[in-house]
């Protein structure tokens, strides 16, 4: 299943630095462990806010709230999330 979330990260201005980088370099690395793994298809930064547009393929919405949960930043993240079916327009055969 294909899903499209938007993650808005709202870090509290008086987090102390040194803990923020903690945070960030965590999610980095999680973040990309599960892109190698094929489950966040595309991460893209969402030009002039802190926030990005990702695709999560999971097999269920239980998944996707679990992988969710998991990440350092959730807990100052406002997350957005769409299902997303094939259209009936597309070229693509595949759902990449
Ligand atoms: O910077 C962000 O948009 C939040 C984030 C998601 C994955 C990552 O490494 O940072």
């Amino acid at each position: 299943m294909l899903f499209h979330v938007k993650m808005t990260v709202k870090l509290p201005v008086d987090m102390d630095p040194a803990r923020a980088a903690q945070l960030k370099a965590d999610e980095k690395e999680l973040a990309q462990r599960l892109q190698h793994e094929g489950k966040w298809r595309h991460l893209w930064r969402i030009a002039g806010h802190y926030a990005n547009y990702s695709v999560f393929d999971l097999a269920s919405v239980e998944e996707l709230h679990d992988t969710l949960m998991q990440l350092p930043l959730f807990p100052y993240m406002d997350i957005e999330i769409d299902g997303l079916c094939r259209h009936p327009s597309s070229i693509h055969s595949d759902d990449r």
